[in-house]
């Protein structure tokens, strides 16, 4: 079909109308969710000094298998006051540094302690540096332990407060606008009267922004009046990076989004992709704000939300990858041959094979229940037996 832009093309093209935004310094403790700006580079040893991993006793392990007088005791977070000389054992406790003199840790369910007096009773360390950590056994002070660009997850806060951060630079949260349009729409648990039907897609988005780092206003509705969808997306452009749309994004007498862009003082960029659902994606900006203007149908704006609309903000908020992934999974059934647009099918990956959804009609709500992928099946492809390798997008 001429006249519709592949999908990459059109991710490509958005992502390149507008840099990430200016990054901030924000608490460690704060940053879930967001993108490093800025590598983070460790600024001590971890651990600082060997340490025990274990409750035990410091020995030295030419002195096996003992028995040992016991001279001290050392905890987690003191200093060691003595070291460990021949015959000796200091009582140690897990996560306490090591004492000079000593070489490993015998634990303490392998010996018998009676006043000073310690007795071998089990096995012993088998090798010399038993249950001690290494100094920087984790890593080491000038190590990069996250690259700018990084998602920063619970095991990248942790490790970047082990290394000594307090703050982290990140990219800014785009301020991301909801605006969904049409005359049928009803708030949702409003009484509808004949021919409306509940607004689904405003809180749909909202749900699947709350997935990135995104201050997203409360979803505004407007119907379908060109004048007053081009005045809402004009004011909405003054205080958001992004203004995303739904519905009225076709060509149908009804559908405003792209004459109200104009009449908003926009530019259009692209319209019409060619994908399925998906299709009549608009794209565009009013001053410095994006507008993405997705189809109404559900399955339509759900999909073109996991492939546009959340890219977009991880690019914004200065993701280094920001597109999904494409995954692949062997298909659990036959799949008929491929059509004029590429086909986003909602699925399942149920032990490991990827199961399409009997019903794809854009229009239905529950088959997005049970998504957990995207199975991509490219223009004109052939027809697959079960079994066979396929493309996919996990919905996170
Ligand atoms: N003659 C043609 N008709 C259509 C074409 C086409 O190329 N030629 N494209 C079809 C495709 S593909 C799609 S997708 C839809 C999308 O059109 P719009 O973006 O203009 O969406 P609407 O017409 O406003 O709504 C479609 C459908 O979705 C319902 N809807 C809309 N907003 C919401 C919402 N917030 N919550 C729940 N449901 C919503 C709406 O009631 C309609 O049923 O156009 C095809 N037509
Ligand atoms: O391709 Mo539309 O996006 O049928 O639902």
């Amino acid at each position: 079909m001429s006249g519709l832009l592949a999908v990459e093309e059109a991710q490509a093209r958005l992502l390149a109308l507008r840099a990430p935004l200016a990054a901030e310094n924000i608490a460690i403790s704060e940053s879930l969710g967001r993108y490093l700006s800025q590598d983070v580079i460790a600024s001590r040893d971890q651990p600082a000094a060997p340490l025990s991993a274990m409750d035990g006793y410091a020995i030295r392990f030419a002195d096996m298998p003992g028995p040992w007088t016991i001279t001290g005791e050392i905890a987690a977070g003191a200093a060691p006051d003595r070291t460990v000389g021949a015959g000796e054992a200091i009582r140690i406790f897990t996560g306490a540094m090591l004492p000079d003199g000593a070489d490993t840790v015998i634990l303490q369910e392998d010996v018998a302690a009676a006043g000073t007096a310690l007795t071998l009773t089990g096995d012993g360390p088998g090798t010399r540096g038993r249950h001690i950590r290494e100094r920087a056994g984790d890593f080491a002070a000038g190590a990069r332990l996250l690259a700018a660009g990084t998602h920063m997850g619970a095991g990248a806060i942790a490790a970047a407060i082990m290394g000594g951060a307090g703050e982290v630079r990140v990219g800014s949260r785009p301020r991301v606008a909801i605006l969904t349009t049409g005359d049928e729409l009803v708030a949702p648990g409003r009484a509808l009267a004949p021919g409306q039907i509940p607004n689904s897609n405003g809180a749909m988005l909202a749900a699947m922004l709350a997935a990135v780092p995104a201050d997203v206003a409360l979803p505004l509705h407007m119907r379908d009046d060109r004048m007053s969808i081009a005045n809402a997306i004009k004011e909405l452009a003054r205080h958001h990076d992004v203004i995303v749309t739904v519905g009225g994004a076709s060509v149908g007498d009804h559908d405003h989004v792209r004459g109200a862009l104009d009449d908003a003082g926009g530019r259009l960029d692209f319209w019409k992709i060619a994908m399925r659902p998906g299709k009549p994606l608009i794209a565009g900006t009013i001053g410095e704000t994006l507008l993405l203007g997705l189809p109404g149908n559900p399955g339509s704006a759900f999909v073109t939300a996991t492939l546009f609309l959340l890219p977009l903000i991880r690019h914004l908020a200065g993701a280094a990858h920001p597109l999904p992934p494409i995954r692949q999974a062997p298909l659990a059934a036959a799949l008929a041959a491929g059509g004029a647009r590429r086909d986003y099918l909602r699925a399942r990956v149920d032990g490991a094979a990827l199961h399409m959804f009997d019903s794809q009609d854009s229009g239905q709500t529950v088959p997005l229940i049970e998504a957990d992928a995207l199975l991509i099946r490219e223009i004109g492809a052939p027809a697959r037996a079960a079994g066979a390798i396929a493309d996919y997008i996990a919905i996170a």
